[in-house]
């Protein structure tokens, strides 16, 4: 007899939410009813997180308070240093991030004075410099050495950090808007890089951040880097996290919900949503998707592979989607960046792989890249290491399991969703002795 395929909910109506939606015909994006490609291409991370969280854009000043908030934020305890120095260099940097979020509810524990917004905001500053922390320390110790990251200790590829990006012309791409940025031009003093590297090292090897406009997306690629990255790295990165922020019922956000609705704290319930964004069907992907791109040389391989896996019936990461049905609009605009810094970083190859791909899953199955396809590349191409993407996924994605968190809480009924049954029925008692 065929085994049914399960249902996954897929069609089901599991509730109501005013934070975001795909639209009825599965087609646009929208947060708290702004498109997203404004947000994206005219806003800042910063402001779609105030957006999800406190439900309005802020206004000039509100940003700028917000930012300073961040940046203040952005410090780590020192007991919780050494709790993700305790942690294995081979640990899976998800877990690690779930390990800080526990461990940071038990020394800042909710309580009256310190609410879901303001947990939010501080995981937000703090993921990133806890999942770096781990990861320069366990560096340290493995080739011995106290300082900021060498740049030979990087990814090999074009590490797009302030300098990397000197005599690249402007205008040979989509301008960069400066949305979230200081007004000023690339970062490209040398003594402002000199200065950075010459800082004193935390006890980790972490670098010390600069003083500078922080912005989420800035402070993230100066603590990877140990130095300014570019202004276009920057603000592609920036709209990645703004891409990545929210996306309605998703499994990791419908989990967080459910832990939300028994009335848990709000650290178990981001614990439980970085738990469900690891898998490769969902958050995971992005990283599958590098790991298999890298692997072909060429478009004429990458497509002759892609067709031998889909005859094999094997899931080409980064494709398809539960509610989208002709395009998934992040990636439209994801993938132009990529393409971007596929030319700012003299990709020779990767962007064309990539799109190799793409054409035969749509010749041969009608899939669409989702978010998660192109963002592997243009991460690849700012010197992130793919054991980060999914990582950064959750940095976004706070700011929109808050926003459904906070929903839920203020009209909740716990979800507990019946089961058909379709075990074994009225078998006979043995007694242990009787049992084989
Ligand atoms: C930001 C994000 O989290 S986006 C999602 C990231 N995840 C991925 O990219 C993983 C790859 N994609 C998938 O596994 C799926 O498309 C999901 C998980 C995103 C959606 O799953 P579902 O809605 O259950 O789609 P479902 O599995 O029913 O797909 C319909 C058909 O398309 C096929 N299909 C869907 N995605 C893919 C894919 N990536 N590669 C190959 N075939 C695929 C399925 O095998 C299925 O074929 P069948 O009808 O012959 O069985
Ligand atoms: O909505 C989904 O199922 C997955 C997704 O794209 C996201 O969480 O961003």
């Amino acid at each position: 007899m065929a085994v049914k395929k399960p249902g996954g909910l897929a069609g089901v109506e599991a509730g109501v939410t005013a934070v975001s939606t795909v639209g009825k015909d599965g087609r646009g994006l929208t947060y708290r009813g702004y498109a997203i490609d404004d947000l994206a291409e005219r806003g800042s991370f910063e402001e779609t997180a105030f957006l999800l969280i406190r439900g309005k854009l802020p206004n000039v000043d509100e940003l700028t308070d917000y930012r300073r908030k961040l940046d203040a934020a952005s410090r780590l305890p020192e007991t919780l240093k050494r709790i993700l120095e305790l942690l294995p260099a081979d640990a899976h940097p998800m877990e690690v991030l779930q390990a800080g979020c526990v461990a940071l509810g038990t020394l800042e524990p909710e309580s009256p004075q310190r609410q879901a917004a303001d947990i939010a905001d501080r995981l937000i500053a703090l993921t990133g410099p806890m999942l770096l922390h781990w990861h320069h320390f366990h560096r340290g110790e493995r080739e011995g050495a106290t300082g900021p990251p060498a740049k030979s200790a990087e990814p090999q590829q074009a590490v797009f950090t302030a300098d990397t990006a000197d005599g690249l012309p402007d205008g040979d791409g989509p301008d960069c808007p400066a949305a979230g940025e200081p007004p000023q031009e690339e970062a490209e003093d040398p003594t402002a890089v000199e200065a950075a590297g010459s800082r004193q090292p935390s006890s980790a090897g972490m670098p010390v951040p600069p003083d500078e406009d922080y912005t989420v997306a800035g402070h993230f690629l100066y603590l990877l880097h140990g130095r300014h990255a570019a202004i276009r790295a920057r603000r592609v990165f920036d709209i990645s996290l703004t891409l990545y922020a929210e996306h309605e019922f998703n499994a990791s956000t419908f989990a967080a919900r459910v832990t939300a609705s028994t009335l848990s704290n709000f650290y178990s319930c981001i614990a439980t949503g970085i738990g469900t964004l690891r898998g490769s069907l969902h958050g995971g992907a992005n990283e599958a998707v590098m790991e298999l791109i890298e692997r072909f040389e060429s478009p004429e391989e990458a497509a002759e592979a892609t067709r031998a896996r889909l005859a094999r019936k094997q899931l080409i990461m980064g494709f398809g989607h539960r509610v989208y049905s002709v395009s998934d609009p992040r990636s439209d605009i994801i993938k132009k960046w990529s393409e971007m810094l596929s030319f700012w970083s003299k990709d020779g190859y990767l962007y064309p792989v990539s799109e190799a791909v793409e054409r035969v899953m749509r010749e041969e199955k009608n899939l669409f890249p989702n978010l998660d396809f192109y963002s592997a590349t243009a991460y690849h191409f700012m010197g992130i290491p793919t054991a980060m993407f999914t990582p950064i996924f959750v940095i976004a994605r706070l700011a929109g399991w808050t926003a459904h968190i906070m929903e839920q809480r203020e009209n909740n009924r716990i979800i507990r969703p019946t089961a058909a049954y379709d075990g074994p029925d009225n078998l006979l008692w043995l007694e242990l002795h009787a049992r084989r």
